[in-house]
């Protein structure tokens, strides 16, 4: 008999999440059924999504929401053999039975000697974001100007990544100095810490004094009104996440940006990632050859062991992270 430990939401998050919020719980598994498998998470992902889902998604005593890369243990169903390793959407579970349905192969051609939890990073759904919505919406041109916030993290350090194999002069703004210097080091022309600067105005002007043609946005608030003001003529704007405003109850009312879209002619426009999912495969496939390439560096910030699973959360929501926060059970 298989004991399943799993985080649920005890009561919705208020502001920011605390350890409270929190509750291990424990099930024994039923024995599988026909066509039936039993997996075990090995990396678990934590992503800002969980905040505002949870309010608008779950309910309180639900198991938190979430992805994992997980081994097949036990199967009665031929088309998945023990030993094989799936992203799953189980969400906060160490074990769980599965009939087999959307749980996805790691993409082909993975080699042994690559992490597996890069499928929950650089080579999965943040990685996919990045592509999509930089390469679609964005659709950056050779010399553009691009730039990106939360850029030392799972999404902005690949959209400026893949923005320098494009040709582009990048820009990206992050939380700490350690990851500036981590974002010059994979290849950013410009970067600076939103947080020390003494105007984030002039921070933008200095990086890029001709403005930007490309604007990959990831937080929201104070930092999208500076930043839309210095977008050039026909500028465009991914609107991927506003992480500074997911703990906000109420949003911050802000200045009005219609006359920057208008006089700029700007266009901007939202997206979820899974708007491509049936074009997932080749993003899956061009991701893995940049990352064998070394074209897309990757770092991962993990925490160890299933228990420290909201803290590995709550530490991503406030910027210990460099690059893809993930736990590794
Ligand atoms: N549209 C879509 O389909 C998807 C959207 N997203 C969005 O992409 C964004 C980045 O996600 P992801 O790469 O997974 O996460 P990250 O790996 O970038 O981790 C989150 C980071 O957010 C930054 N942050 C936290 N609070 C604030 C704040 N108040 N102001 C500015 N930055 C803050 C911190 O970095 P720092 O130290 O720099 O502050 C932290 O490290 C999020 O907005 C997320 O919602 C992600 C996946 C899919
Ligand atoms: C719920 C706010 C989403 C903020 C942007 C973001 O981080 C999106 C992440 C998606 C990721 O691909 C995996 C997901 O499931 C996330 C999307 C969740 C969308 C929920 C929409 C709920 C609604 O329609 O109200």
């Amino acid at each position: 008999m298989v004991v399943a430990k799993s985080w649920t939401m005890v009561k919705h998050f208020d502001g920011a999440p605390k350890p409270e919020d929190f509750k291990l719980v424990e099930n024994e598994l039923p024995a599988l059924k026909d066509g039936e498998l039993l997996l075990e998470s090995v990396f678990l992902s934590v992503d800002p999504y969980m905040r505002p889902y949870s309010r608008r998604m779950m309910k309180e005593g639900d198991v938190m929401i979430g992805s994992q890369v997980a081994r097949v243990t036990e199967s009665k169903n031929r088309e998945f053999p023990v030993g094989g390793y799936y992203v799953a959407q189980a969400g906060w579970r160490t074990h769980f039975i599965s009939d087999g349905k959307g749980l996805q192969a790691l993409p082909s051609g993975w080699p042994e000697s690559l992490p597996k939890s890069l499928a929950l990073g650089a080579v999965g759904m943040p990685g996919l974001t990045a592509y999509f919505g930089l390469l679609e919406i964005c659709s950056p041109k050779e010399r553009d100007v691009v730039l990106v916030n939360c850029a030392a993290g799972a999404v902005g350090s690949v959209v400026g990544q893949i923005a320098k194999i494009k040709g582009c002069k990048v820009v990206g703004s992050a939380g700490s100095d350690d990851k500036v210097a981590y974002l010059k080091e994979i290849g950013f022309d410009e970067a600076f810490n939103y947080k020390t600067v003494s105007s984030l105005d002039e921070a933008l002007k200095k990086a890029s004094p001709e403005g930007y043609d490309c604007y990959f946005e990831n937080v929201g608030g104070k930092f999208a009104d500076a930043a839309l003001q210095q977008m050039k003529d026909f500028g465009r704007i991914s609107v991927c996440g506003a992480i500074s405003m997911y703990n906000d109850a109420v949003p911050p009312p802000g200045p009005y940006i219609q006359p920057y879209i208008l006089f700029k002619q700007l266009r901007m426009e939202g997206f979820i990632v899974s708007r491509w999912k049936n074009r997932f495969e080749e993003g899956g496939k061009q991701l893995l050859q940049w990352v064998l390439e070394g074209k897309v560096k990757y770092h991962e910030h993990v925490t160890n062991g299933f228990e420290n699973m909201p803290a590995g959360f709550m530490g991503m929501l406030k910027g210990e992270n460099i690059g893809k926060a993930i736990i590794k059970v």
